[in-house]
């Protein structure tokens, strides 16, 4: 995790991967929430036990910290297979990936992680060894190249991607069952929250994990982080119960709002409202006003404010949304919202 993304981000660390393994769920029975993939899973599974061979090849997609990795190992364990894990940019030559596939046994499930961003010639070498459990190693270079073809045990790859609109077609074709992951309600992350609290020996209030989950931006991993960091808080300097008011006063430590919101969160919306009359005003001008860089903006905290319903982008640029102006306890101007606010010219680009 980078400075700037801090606690709230969905990103996780190698450190944090490492934590996050005692609660990450077995078994589909302890995935929480997500009924729809779970039960579409559940069928695609038993279908193909029964059958004894493998089931098809399964595409996970969603934003980060939803559970892909955790369903790819669950996957796995349900059909009592091994488990092989890699990732798109660690792929850097297609031989590096067939030999992955040719040591495959059978039945294995191959997981590579951000699949939309495998290399062009490892891609294709894919598209064989998934459809035709084959694969076409070229030895040599040049007019005395050749290729040897290769067997690969039927397996099945599970790909995870935080862009499915990256995939190329041919690539998502051979996917026969595509998953998109949702972020979670307030409700199941705090059955997500007992859950995890249960594991970790933690005790915890209902109105404890239903403060945190307000905060945990619709994330696991984001709820996961913030009750291990409460946790710190209430047995360093409480009574070592998460409940609702050492929530509070823990996450008043770590700059974590009520809605989620860190600190560079609120100071994008502020600077908005109190600097540019709420805007619309260019991104670069925003990201300035900030001290940030205009991607850190751009891609840390703009997908979650405009989710979130605090920020709009128009093609004239940036604006606080009404709830935005309520959410910093300021009263919005009357009769913008609706009507096309005057544009605040970007000082530092074309770009909106
Ligand atoms: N449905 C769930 N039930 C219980 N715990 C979950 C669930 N989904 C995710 N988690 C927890 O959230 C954490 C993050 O999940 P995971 O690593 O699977 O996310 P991811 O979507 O693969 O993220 P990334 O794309 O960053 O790899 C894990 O520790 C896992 O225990």
């Amino acid at each position: 995790m980078s400075e700037h993304e801090g606690l709230v981000s969905a990103y996780a660390s190698d450190a944090e991967r490492d934590a996050e393994v005692s609660v990450r769920p077995k078994r589909l029975a302890e995935f929480i929430a997500q009924h729809r993939v779970r039960d579409q899973l559940d069928l695609l599974l038993r279908g193909a036990m029964g059958r004894g061979a493998p089931p098809d090849h399964i595409l996970l997609s969603g934003p980060p910290g939803l559970g892909k990795t955790t369903l790819a190992n669950i996957v796995a364990a349900e059909l009592g297979s091994s488990i092989r894990v890699t990732s798109g940019p660690a792929i850097e030559r297609s031989g590096d990936l067939a030999a992955i596939l040719t040591s495959l046994a059978e039945g294995d499930v191959l997981f590579i992680d951000e699949i939309h961003r495998i290399a062009k010639p490892a891609e294709e070498l894919l598209y064989s060894a998934m459809e035709d459990f084959r694969v076409d190693v070229v030895v040599g270079k040049g007019p005395g190249a050749t290729a040897i073809p290769l067997d690969v045990e039927p397996f099945t790859l599970v790909g995870a991607t935080t862009r499915s609109g990256l995939l190329t077609g041919p690539m998502r074709d051979r996917f026969g069952f595509v998953a998109h992951l949702d972020f979670y309600s307030p409700a199941d992350l705090e059955t997500l929250l007992h859950r995890s609290a249960r594991i970790l020996g933690v005790p915890i209030t209902d109105d404890g994990a239903t403060e945190v989950a307000g905060r945990s931006r619709g994330t696991p991993r984001i709820a996961n982080r913030l009750l291990r960091r409460v946790r710190d808080f209430a047995e360093v300097r409480a009574d070592g119960v998460v409940n609702r008011e050492n929530a509070r006063a823990a996450l008043a430590v770590y700059d974590v709002d009520e809605r989620g919101l860190d600190r560079l969160d609120r100071a994008v919306l502020t600077a908005l409202v109190d600097s540019f009359r709420g805007g619309p005003v260019g991104l670069s001008t925003l990201a300035v006003a900030v001290g940030e860089q205009p991607d850190t903006v751009e891609e840390v905290c703009e997908p979650f404010l405009v989710r979130a319903g605090l920020l709009a982008r128009t093609p004239r640029g940036r604006v606080a949304t009404e709830a935005a102006w309520h959410h910093l306890g300021r009263t919005p101007p009357t009769g913008t919202f609706g009507a096309a606010p005057p544009a605040t010219p970007d000082l530092f680009s074309a770009e909106t």
